[in-house]
Order: structure tokens, then C-alpha cells, then sequence
């Protein structure tokens, strides 16, 4: 069995940020020539990096239909730029870089002019504010509509301090000891300061910063209330003011990767009076705030708090000047008479309004599919796709569209096309900017499945729920494939029939990959997702086993040579799976697995989601009486764990803040002690994600490996 490893290298998507940089007028024929930079990562395994390099396209139109378009000049690798933003007229261009001078990391702040940069500044020695927040979650960089002030989130600056013993002090000195610069506090040095957890590490307390492009001179904003931690901010009309969304940080923080159901709410602050006025609710989570191009109206995703961290959303908008609040897409309990599930998606793309302000663009998972779907002022239009596979929107601008296609066995493309007026959205034609070959000898399909009266839900009865099998084409004759299960994790999340680098290269080289969607994934409605918690470890494990079972009795698998691979609470339906079906699985690898909640729960950033998933509603001051520590233990996989036999491969990171390692050596101890064929792989620098070229690379080699050894191929 080989392994091509050139795969490794596939480029991904990364975003899209298109530009128009030149409009012209050819003979009096109205073309518009369309100009925009794609920005891409591409592991690198010799530089051992993901790098980042951007391409630029252009396209002429008639403002109703692409002419032409193709790629504009090759490849640039983005060296250091954490953030970037042209202004609204495109005449000037924000960059927020990272640089090592000195052996020490830098940020500078660079406003770009034509073919001129026209100022840098050094935030790390103007020592205003911290880090500046570059992350999806907070961040932003954002012109303002006068393009005379640019807007973005840091880090809250931290007092300087100083050890109550540094040498020279006399012990009956001030407490405070002013600087020429700055105070200095005493003995704060081992301050502990809650962080937002994974992937959001040491980001703490962000605050709103203002530049004047023409003085140079930082605002950090006063007026946010202490308790609210602001991000994803932009300029409200004429500039008076900025909005924003604002979690509650009180009593403690809790981990916000993955977690769309923290409170958070819709804020604005005027800028002349301090002002701060809370424009959504008060006991719900909001994100991706939208300002419509005609600066009346502001759109925005909303979800329950506490209960399942991912769930089906609600479209709002916020009237800017009526003040009223509207549910222009509700949540869906069950699938519509037209199919349509709800709105799961984790944020809107940067621009997703119509020119006309009237409609709203988002990527959305429809079972599991993403597709682009439209929602008007009063009813939902959808793209229906021709074609099968997942779209992604990556930007509007002036009614054209530019997104991402892709499908299991085809790398994503970029097309481009136009808004079809209202109504009419279904006739949609798209042309691809650059062919992607689709891997001739991978086929794949999407398999629908509704589980055995006995295990129906009775709380949510009829749910049904689906899985993607690939498989390669070309099979020996009489020979039968083997199989590799892969769940998602979450468990409120989903796995779309979309290109996914390493089941494609799996395929390749000779495995079928199974991806299973079981009750309690996105996109399949509110009701699906409800089912779950309570449920996990009996429920969700039954399900993708029900699907293994279905598959196999097509006849093309062979039965002795099936592998379970997941991750976080994948992780934890393949440690259950190898422990309740303890013969039928031959290898298992486990990446950054879920084993023991009673245990997980006093180190992850997450014990809410410990609580909620065993079953139970979550407060803050929760007293984890004996019998929930026992529910917990009794839904882990480390309750099976004296029935395994499956040789297991872990991979753990070790500053996974999510799923700390501790959860793997556990399980590792366990299966050592049972004396179970058991294989650690420890990525230093690494977090819950295993995204870094080292770990993903390694990772990938060793899973790949350890599935051909343990299934005898
Ligand atoms: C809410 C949450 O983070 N739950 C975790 C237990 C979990 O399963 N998270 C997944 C979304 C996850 O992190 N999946 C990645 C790492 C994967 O490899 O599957």
C-alpha cells in the first residue's frame, strides 16, 4: 500500500478579499473590469509552516454577467501580515504585520498608498494596548466610512510590575513607585489573568483601539462596561459611533473556540458622548454583526445560552434607526416542507449584502451539504446547486460573488458570479476562475439513514441522520476494501461533502473512509441536535455503529479489516466503539480523545460542556454532587476500557486547553495496564487542533501506517 505524500501539499482556501481597483468604460460598451486578491495557506512540510501567499484575479462584467475573468500575475507568498483591509474607495490599505527584531516579536501598524507605504508604527513600543487580536473570534481591522481612522481589538494594556524584592527597593517605599514613565505596581508578577481558552490563549481582556490615520495618534476606548469583553467591532453610519458584540466575562471565563452559546449581546458606543447602549438581548449569544450597504440596517446570527455548544441559529436585524429588532430566518426544530434545516453557520463572510440592502448571503450546512443560501426581508430563497458538493461564500461585492466549490473527491476552485435579481436566485450561472481536476479514481455519495425502532428517540422521535462514504474506484477483482470510520467531533458539528485533504489521500491509497453525521450533528435541525445530550456514549455510538453495519452489508468492504479514527468527541465515540464492539474493530487511532469526563471537567476550558453533554443544565456555580461525577463516568469511554482489544494509536498536543492531554494518558495508562497494543504521539507546541505542518504531517503518516499494519493490507 503506498502513500503519496505530495498530497500534503494541497493548497487551501484561506479567504477572499476582492477588491474593485479599477473601473473602466471601453468605447461606450459598459464593461467593468474587476480586480481581486485570493488569499491562500499551503503547508510547506521543508519550511515546516503553513504558508500564507495571495493571487489575484480579474473579471469584466456588465454589472450583470461576467464577461471574462482569470487569473492576474502569479502567486505572492504574505510574509508576517497578520491582518489586512483596503479602505472603502480602495485608494489605502491597513496592514497589521508581526516581525522579529532583536529576538523580539513586534507588531507594526502600516497604512499603504498606491505604491507608497505612508506610515508604520510600532505598537509594541507605543505600548498603548497589548497584542492586537488577529483571531475570527474578537478581531477585526476596520476603516472607517471617512477612511480618516481605522478601527481594530488588543489586548487591554497590563501595569508595568515589579517583585516586592527587586534589588535596590527599600520595604517601607510606596506600594507604587511612579516611573518616569509609567506606574509600576509590586508583586503582581504572577498574576493569574483568565484567558478565553483554546486557540485563544493568553487573550484575556480586549479592548477597542481607534488610529487617526492623519495624526498617528491610538484611542483605546473608555465606556465598554467592565464586565463585557468586546470584538468583531466596526463603524456605525456617519462614523459616530463604533458596534460591536460583547461577551459577558462574570463570574469566569469559558472557552470560546467551537462555543457559539456564551452570552453575548449587540452593543454601540458613541463616540462624542462614551455612551454605551446594548441594542439585542439579554440572555442570548449574537455574533457576525452586518452593516447593510445603505447603513440602515445591521444583520446578525443569534442562539440559545448554555445547552449545546453549537445550534441552530436565528437570523436577525437590527433596524439602525427605528431601533427595531426583527427574525428574518427563525430556528428550525424539523426539516421544512422545502427541505430547508435552519441556519448553522459559525459567522457570515466579511460582506454578505445584497447592493440593494434587501438580501443577505451566508454558507450554511444543509444536511451534509453546505450550500449558499439567501434570505430575503420575509421568506428564505436558496441556491439549489446543480452540481453536488459544498459551496462556501467568500465575499460580495456589488452584487458579484466570489466562492469557493469543492467536493470530496475535487480540491476547492474559486467561481464567480452574479446575484440574480430578487426571486430569480435560482438562475444562477457561475464561472470557475481556475480549474481544479477532480480525482478521477475517488468516487463518493451521501447515505441517508433512520435508526432502528429501538433505538428511536422517544424525547425527539422520526430523527434521522446521514454519513459520506468515498471509495476508490479502481478495486481488485474479488478483493473487498477495507474501511476507515471517521465521527466528527463537537458533537455539535458536521462533516459536509466538501474536499477534505486527508480522507481523499486515504482513498488514494486504497481505503474507503466513512464520515459519519449521527444524531446530534449541525444541519439537520434544532430537534436533531437536542437528542444528543444526555445521550452521548450510548446514542451517538449506536448510530455510527448502525451505519458501519448498513455499509458493510453492501457486500464491497471486507468485514475483517475495518479502522475507527476521530478526534476530540471523535475521539471519543472510537474509544467507545473499540470498547462496546470490542472484536469488530482492528485498528484505532485517537486524536486529543475525550476518555473520562468526570476527570475532564476540572481541567478543560469547557466543564460546561462535561455538564450539559452528561445530561444535565449548567450554572456557573454548579455543585458536581456524586451522582453527576458517577453519570459522567458511566458515558465515558474509559468505563469500557477493560473490553478492548484494538491496537490504539494516540496523538495528543501538549497544550491542548480544550481536551487536555491528561484525558489521553489516562486511557493510555489503562489500555498499558490491560497490556492492549497502545502507541503515544506527544506534539509539543501543539494544541487541541493538531494543525501545525509537524503534527498534521506526522500525524497523518503514523495514522496511515498503524491502520496498514493493524488491518494486515
Ligand atoms: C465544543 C467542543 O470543543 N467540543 C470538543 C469536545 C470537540 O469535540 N470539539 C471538536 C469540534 C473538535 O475539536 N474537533 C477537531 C479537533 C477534530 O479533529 O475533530
Amino acid at each position: 500500500m503506498k502513500i503519496t505524500c505530495n498530497f500534503l501539499h494541497s493548497p487551501t482556501l484561506a479567504v477572499c478579499t476582492p477588491q474593485l481597483i479599477w473601473c473602466d468604460r471601453l468605447n461606450n460598451l459598459s464593461h467593468v473590469i474587476f480586480f481581486f486578491l485570493s488569499e491562500w495557506t499551503q503547508r510547506d512540510l521543508e519550511r515546516n509552516e503553513n504558508v500564507k501567499f495571495c493571487r489575484q484575479y480579474i473579471v469584466f462584467h456588465d454589472d450583470k454577467s461576467v464577461v471574462y475573468s482569470g487569473p492576474s500575475g502569479n502567486c505572492t507568498e504574505i510574509k508576517g501580515e497578520l491582518l489586512s483591509v483596503d479602505s472603502p474607495s480602495g485608494d489605502m490599505k491597513a496592514v497589521l504585520r508581526e516581525s522579529t527584531i532583536k529576538g523580539e516579536e513586534k507588531q507594526f501598524l502600516e497604512i499603504w498608498h498606491k505604491n507608497r507605504k505612508l506610515k508604520c508604527l510600532n505598537l509594541t513600543t507605543l505600548s498603548k494596548h497589548g497584542k492586537v487580536y488577529e483571531d475570527d473570534q474578537f478581531g477585526c481591522m476596520v476603516w472607517s466610512h471617512s477612511e480618516t481612522h481605522l478601527l481594530y481589538v488588543a489586548e487591554k494594556k497590563r501595569p508595568k510590575t515589579e517583585s516586592y524584592f527587586q534589588t535596590g527597593l527599600l520595604a517601607d517605599e510606596e506600594e507604587t513607585i511612579k516611573t518616569d514613565k509609567e506606574e509600576t505596581v509590586l508583586g503582581q508578577q504572577f498574576e493569574y489573568y483568565e484567558d478565553w481558552g483554546e486557540a485563544l490563549v493568553n487573550k484575556s481582556s480586549p479592548v477597542l483601539c481607534v488610529l487617526d490615520i492623519e495624526s498617528s495618534n491610538i484611542t483605546v476606548l473608555e465606556g465598554i462596561p467592565a464586565n463585557i469583553s468586546p470584538g468583531q467591532a466596526f463603524w456605525s453610519p456617519s462614523d459616530t459611533g463604533l458596534v460591536f458584540v460583547g461577551w459577558w466575562h462574570e463570574p469566569f471565563r469559558l472557552g470560546l473556540k467551537y462555543c457559539a452559546n456564551r452570552r453575548s449581546s449587540l452593543f454601540y458606543v458613541d463616540l462624542a458622548s462614551g455612551k454605551c447602549e446594548q441594542l439585542s438581548s439579554n440572555s442570548s449569544a449574537v455574533c457576525s454583526p452586518r452593516l447593510s450597504p445603505d447603513h440602515c440596517r445591521i444583520v446578525y446570527m443569534e442562539c440559545g445560552i448554555f445547552g449545546p455548544h453549537q445550534q441552530c441559529n436565528r437570523l436577525c436585524m437590527y433596524d439602525w434607526y427605528t431601533k427595531q429588532t426583527s427574525v428574518v430566518v427563525d430556528v428550525v426544530q424539523r426539516a421544512r416542507e422545502d427541505g430547508f434545516t435552519g441556519i448553522y453557520s459559525s459567522m457570515l463572510s466579511s460582506r454578505c449584502w445584497s447592493a440593494d440592502s434587501q438580501r443577505v448571503l451566508m454558507s450554511c450546512a444543509q444536511r451534509s451539504a453546505f450550500i449558499i443560501t439567501v434570505s430575503l426581508d420575509t421568506q428564505l430563497g436558496r441556491f439549489q446547486k446543480s452540481e453536488e458538493g459544498s459551496w462556501s461564500l467568500l465575499n460580495i461585492h456589488r452584487d458579484l460573488m466570489v466562492v469557493s466549490c469543492s467536493s470530496p473527491n475535487c480540491p476547492p476552485d474559486l467561481r464567480v458570479g452574479f446575484l440574480p435579481e430578487k426571486g430569480s436566485e435560482s438562475k444562477m450561472s457561475w464561472v470557475t476562475l481556475e480549474e481544479t481536476q477532480p480525482q478521477a479514481d475517488i468516487s463518493w455519495q451521501t447515505l441517508n439513514f433512520s435508526p432502528p425502532p429501538e433505538e428511536d428517540n422517544s424525547q425527539y422521535p422520526g430523527l434521522d441522520f446521514n454519513a459520506i462514504l468515498l471509495k476508490p474506484k479502481e478495486m481488485t477483482a474479488g478483493s473487498k476494501l477495507p474501511l476507515v470510520v471517521m465521527p466528527h467531533g463537537g458533537p455539535h458539528s458536521v462533516l459536509v461533502s466538501e474536499w477534505i485533504l486527508s480522507t481523499a489521500v486515504l482513498c488514494k491509497m486504497g481505503f474507503s473512509v466513512l464520515l459519519v453525521n449521527y444524531r446530534g450533528s449541525l444541519g439537520f435541525g434544532q430537534d436533531n441536535i437536542l437528542s444528543l445530550p444526555g445521550n452521548i456514549g450510548t446514542q451517538d455510538v449506536k448510530d455510527v455503529q448502525f451505519a458501519v453495519d448498513s455499509v458493510l452489508k453492501q457486500g464491497d468492504f471486507d468485514e475483517q479489516k475495518v479502522a475507527v479514527v476521530g478526534g476530540s468527541h471523535g475521539g471519543f465515540l472510537a474509544c467507545h466503539l473499540i470498547g462496546q464492539y470490542p472484536e469488530f474493530y482492528k485498528a484505532c487511532v485517537a486524536r486529543n480523545p475525550v476518555t473520562n469526563l468526570s476527570s475532564m471537567i476540572g481541567c478543560t476550558d469547557i466543564p460546561d460542556w462535561c455538564v450539559v453533554e452528561a445530561g444535565y443544565e449548567y450554572n456557573t456555580d454548579i455543585h458536581l454532587e456524586p451522582a453527576i461525577l458517577e453519570q459522567m463516568l458511566n458515558k465515558s469511554p474509559i468505563k469500557h476500557v477493560s473490553k478492548v482489544k484494538t491496537p490504539v494509536l494516540l496523538m495528543l498536543g501538549e497544550d491542548d486547553k480544550r481536551v487536555p492531554s491528561k484525558q489521553g494518558i489516562e486511557y493510555y495508562r489503562a489500555l498499558k495496564a490491560l497490556q492492549v497494543p497502545v502507541r503515544l504521539l506527544w506534539y509539543p507546541g501543539n494544541n487541541h487542533s493538531l494543525s501545525k505542518v509537524d503534527a498534521e504531517s506526522d500525524g497523518f503518516m503514523n495514522a496511515a501506517l498503524w491502520i496498514i499494519q493493524h488491518l494486515s493490507l
